[in-house]
């Protein structure tokens, strides 16, 4: 099976700047491909290259077994584009909006009526299409988005940071939407995220930092990688205790404000140990496996939540132009 997206020694310069420095990316067919990266990694000009809207400074990207640069039409044909901020015709009705692009890509009207059906009841819009969309919520703009990007069948589906903005119960909607989208469409999504739940929900995961690839691996993989759980616990005496730890147990521990930390390959088996043999009464103790912020923070000496203050905007990329 041929891979969506596959890169080799991708790169974009801005001037005397590598914003992207020879990525070597492979998105296999149907996954949902994550890409992860603090502010300015290179997460927009990666996506700007693979639609075809930024032109690489070097290496080669094929998308849908097409050429991003010998072939661009080709590409575009294949893939849709949901950018961050909404684009959609608040005036018009949801079906108005969806038909204006199905004109725009010269679809057959009878084609298009058929494919706006199709992608207004995924979404599950269909009851809503003839209101105008400045009555739809943040949610269903957003869902109509992505019926829209749907429209002329994509192979490949890249969306700039698909939830921000959005309350949680309409993150798991739009979620639902997408995994039912591959489900039923066998079709690859490529996303750029800062939120670990969303991260959570993709199949593969890729980390960018400072234009390059750190790690790739599917959620578990990389959790893995850390390879220790966290265990917080609370005694009457906090400093007695990462004592304790490092003469009787050879573990490296510090006192923070919610109690010791500490972190140990099988947390689950090694608190009844502790509890045995710390000598000191336990008020609590939690065990918390490897998180994705624990992974992120690892590769990219950052977590998440610092990195999310400015979240990607791909708009704002494609807008600074660089073609
Ligand atoms: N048109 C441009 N001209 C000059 N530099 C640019 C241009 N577009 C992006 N850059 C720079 O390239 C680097 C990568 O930017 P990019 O927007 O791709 O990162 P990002 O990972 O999407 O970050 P963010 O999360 O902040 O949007 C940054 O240092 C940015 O300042």
């Amino acid at each position: 099976m041929t891979a969506a997206i596959q890169t080799s020694g991708l790169r974009k310069h801005y001037g005397a700047a590598e914003a992207v420095a020879g990525l070597d990316l492979t998105v296999p067919t149907g996954t949902v491909f994550g890409f992860l990266g603090p502010n300015g990694a290179g997460k927009s000009t990666t996506i700007g290259m693979l639609c075809t809207l930024l032109r690489p400074t070097g290496g080669t990207a094929e998308v849908a077994g097409h050429d991003v640069v010998r072939e661009p039409d080709a590409v575009r044909r294949r893939i849709g584009l949901i950018f961050q901020e909404s684009t959609v015709d608040v005036d018009l009705t949801a079906a108005e909006n969806l038909r204006f692009q199905a004109e725009l890509f010269g679809m057959p009207r009878r084609v298009a009526r058929a494919a706006i059906t199709g992608a207004l009841a995924l979404v599950e819009l269909t009851d809503r299409a003839d209101e105008e969309v400045r009555t739809f919520s943040g949610g269903m703009r957003r869902r109509l988005e992505i019926a829209r990007g749907l429209l002329h069948t994509p192979r490949v589906l890249f969306l700039d940071e698909p939830t921000t903005g959005l309350d949680p119960q309409t993150r798991v909607a739009i979620w639902a939407h997408l995994h039912r989208l591959r489900a039923e469409r066998d079709i690859t999504v490529f996303l750029t995220t800062h939120h670990l739940e969303e991260a959570e929900h993709c199949d593969r995961l890729a980390i960018l930092d400072s234009g390059r690839l750190v790690v790739t691996g599917t959620p578990a993989e990389l959790k893995a990688t850390i390879g220790a759980d966290l265990v917080v616990v609370r005694t009457g005496d906090d400093h007695e205790t990462v004592r304790i730890l490092r003469d009787r147990f050879g573990l490296t521990a510090t006192a923070e404000p919610d109690g010791v930390h500490l972190r140990v390959t099988d947390g689950a088996g090694f608190v009844p140990r502790l509890c045995a043999e710390v000598g000191l009464p336990v008020r609590s103790v939690a065990v918390t496996p490897p998180t994705l912020d624990d992974v992120f923070l690892h590769y990219t000496g950052r977590t998440i939540r610092e990195s999310a203050e400015n979240p990607a905007d791909l708009t704002a990329a494609v807008r600074r132009g660089g073609r």
